[in-house]
């Protein structure tokens, strides 16, 4: 037997260990089952260049408890170590790797992705003594460490003749929670669930395949079945062989479909489509990316996309790799090539990193283009499900912006879709004003905009119905980006004024009349949110009309979905337009009314009904509006 100091110089790694990251304590079985996996996987190579010549047999790794005795091992069938292996790998290497690993961490607080790499090490975190048993594949005796978190170990020879390592962890008395099953199985389900080699716990009991129960009739004709054989199997706890990790002409549909369910065993939304994203140049990824259907009560924090690393999993928060966008997704990720032991803002800089992100946005896009381009009719019944992802796309990235000019859809009120090029071309002849400028008019609701809407059909134009939170923005950048086309809410102004084309039309009343009638108008409407506009209309147009300049109502709103809006102006109190058609017979009337009390009347039912379109008719305004109804009918 030897005993040793592992490293004399550093005293303190243990501490140190023991205080990473409290809650994270728990990834020490994810790093002694990614070494078991290791293990395994190297066998099998050596097996395969003729190095080893022993059989893999079905490899697994086996992880128990023995609350008795206060041990969680886990055991593999991989490569083992020689007593010499175990000086140099567990003593010296793995030694020094964990010491590097913690002095970066020390700078950088809670920033590791997904903290890999402590390695062997981190069995310290949870256990107060560990004990590695362990029996090279090579034509050696088994070997016996020992060290119970002191610099000192011991190494002695082993009985052990399986080939092999078990790594038998006494686990500390504040960390007797992973002596639980339930607490392992929980581990081993988020962080293994996928992995490469095959991760028994405990047994189960199955129905016996070879076992067919007989069924016999008694002496009235009535059936009885034996029940069936059961037998116990090794609970085998991990999927080795996840869909991403196939080929995509490997896959049919439903299994697409079946994975989405294995991955999110919780959602019983299906998926809209999916993306199998598959790259080994200039860096290694693949995955398969989720339409989720988005609801407004969705909680994003739920079912987010998993990143994986060789199929053990990492983290769900994708931050930095996946970009903004695409965040809303679901699905999963695997790459060797993203580093996990760096902090995120350095990820963010991270030159492949930046590529990978890259690379899923343009996967993303090209996926959406063939799914339009195949099937148009289809695509156009799922864009109300995905536009907000897409918009959210066109806003943040520049590069999905002009990919997306192929497949962004604009809807109409009327159920038409066009893609924005089609639309410019369906709207260019009537939709043009008198400077030349393209109007492109959309509604934000069809039910309270809906005499805004009917004004606008009635010219002959053609209404889009955009109704996600951040379209504010998005206009605001297609208007950026197309000169000389202008998008107007049909509620903007009236209708004539919003697409102004040269003929003019002749005002009834004289300009004289005009200057009469303003003042008593404007004495009638509360003069701090009205500003009091006469229009020479048609006049079969209303005589009010209540409008909310386009200009401040859409800083207001991009305000309120965050950021864009001019300083401030999310706080200015609402302004609107009354806008009054000189032409109309009512307006004519309200001139001439000789009572004032009468003329105050015409001008308060005819405003009300104005505000009774936008909606903005509430509270005692609306009781008194409905008495004098019924008085002017009476
Ligand atoms: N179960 C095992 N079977 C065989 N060798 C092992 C086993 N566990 C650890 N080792 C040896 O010890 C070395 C150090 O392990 P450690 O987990 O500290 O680092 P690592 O696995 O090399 O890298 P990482 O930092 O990614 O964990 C391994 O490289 C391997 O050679």
């Amino acid at each position: 037997m030897s005993k040793g100091n592992i490293n004399v110089s550093v005293e303190n790694i243990f501490p140190l260990i023991k205080k990473f990251l409290y809650s994270d304590h728990e990834i020490f079985l994810r790093e002694l089952i990614s070494n078991g996996t290791d293990a395994t996987s190297k066998l099998k190579h050596l097996i395969a260049i003729g190095e080893a010549k022993v059989e893999l047999g079905d490899a697994k790794i086996e992880i128990s408890i023995d609350k008795d005795n206060k041990t969680l091992t886990i055991k593999d069938q991989g490569l083992g170590m020689t007593a010499d292996e175990v000086e140099k790998y567990i003593n010296q290497i793995a030694f020094s790797g964990a010491e590097e690993f913690l002095d970066k961490y020390k700078d950088n607080e809670a920033g590791i992705i997904g903290h890999f790499g402590l390695g062997f090490y981190s069995a310290f975190m949870v256990a107060k003594k560990v004990e590695i048993i362990t029996k090279s594949f090579k034509d050696e005796p088994a070997a016996h460490w020992t060290c119970d978190g002191s610099p000192e170990f011991t190494l002695e020879a082993h009985d052990k003749t399986d080939r092999g390592t078990e790594i038998i962890l006494h686990i500390a008395d504040d960390s007797t929670e992973f002596l639980e099953e339930s607490k392992i199985r929980e581990l081993l389900t988020k962080y293994n669930r996928f992995n490469q080699v095959p991760i028994k716990f405990g047994t189960k009991k199955i129905n016996d395949p070879d076992f067919t129960p007989t069924t016999t009739k008694d002496k009235d004709g009535k059936e009885t079945t034996e029940p069936h054989k059961q037998i116990e199997v090794d609970n085998i706890i991990n999927n080795t062989d996840p869909a991403w990790t196939k080929k995509p002409a490997d896959l049919e549909d439903e299994d697409y479909t079946n994975f989405y369910r294995e991955l999110y065993p919780m959602q019983f939304e299906e998926s809209l489509f999916h993306i199998h994203l598959n790259v080994d140049y200039p860096f290694n990824l693949t995955g398969i990316l989720f339409f989720p259907k988005l609801s407004p009560n969705m909680d994003m924090q739920k079912d987010k996309i998993q990143l994986y690393q060789n199929q053990v999993f990492v983290t769900d928060n994708v931050e930095g790799i996946v970009p903004d966008f695409l965040q809303m997704l679901k699905g999963v990720i695997d790459s060797p090539d993203i580093p996990l032991n760096v902090s995120r803002s350095y990820l963010q800089a991270d030159g492949a990193v930046k590529k990978i992100s890259g690379y899923i946005t343009k996967k993303v896009a090209d996926k959406l283009a063939s799914l339009f381009k195949n099937n148009r009719e289809d695509f156009e019944t799922k864009w109300n499900d995905i536009k907000v992802i897409i918009e959210y796309g066109m806003l943040s990235e520049d590069k999905f912006f002009d990919k997306a000019k192929s497949f962004a859809l604009y809807p109409t009120v009327d159920n038409s879709y066009f893609t924005f090029d089609e639309l410019l071309e369906k709207t260019k002849a009537a939709q043009t004003d008198k400077d030349g400028n393209q109007i492109i008019l959309y509604a934000a609701n069809k039910e309270a905009q809906h005499s805004y809407i009917q004004a606008a059909k009635t010219k002959g134009y053609e209404v889009l119905l955009l109704d996600s939170p951040i379209v504010g923005h998005l206009i605001q950048k297609l208007e950026g980006s197309n000169e000389k086309v202008k998008f107007a809410r049909v509620d903007a102004d009236h209708i004539d004024n919003l697409i102004k084309k040269d003929d003019t039309v002749i005002s009834k009343l004289t300009d004289e009349e005009k200057e009469t009638l303003k003042p008593i108008i404007e004495a009638a409407v509360p003069k701090e949110t009205y500003t009091v506009q006469l229009e020479a209309m048609d006049s079969s147009a209303s005589p009010f009309i209540i409008t909310v300049p386009e200009f401040m109502r859409r800083m207001k709103e991009m305000q309120a979905s965050g950021g864009g809006g001019m300083m401030g102006m999310g706080n200015f109190p609402d302004m609107y337009n009354l806008v009054v058609n000189t032409n109309h017979e009512l307006v004519g009337e309200i001139l001439n009314t000789k009572t004032a009390k009468k003329q105050e009347r015409l001008i308060k039912q005819a405003f009300d009904l104005a505000k009774l379109s936008q909606n903005l008719l509430h509270g005692e305004e609306l009781t008194n509006f409905i008495k004098r109804s019924y008085e002017l009918i009476k």
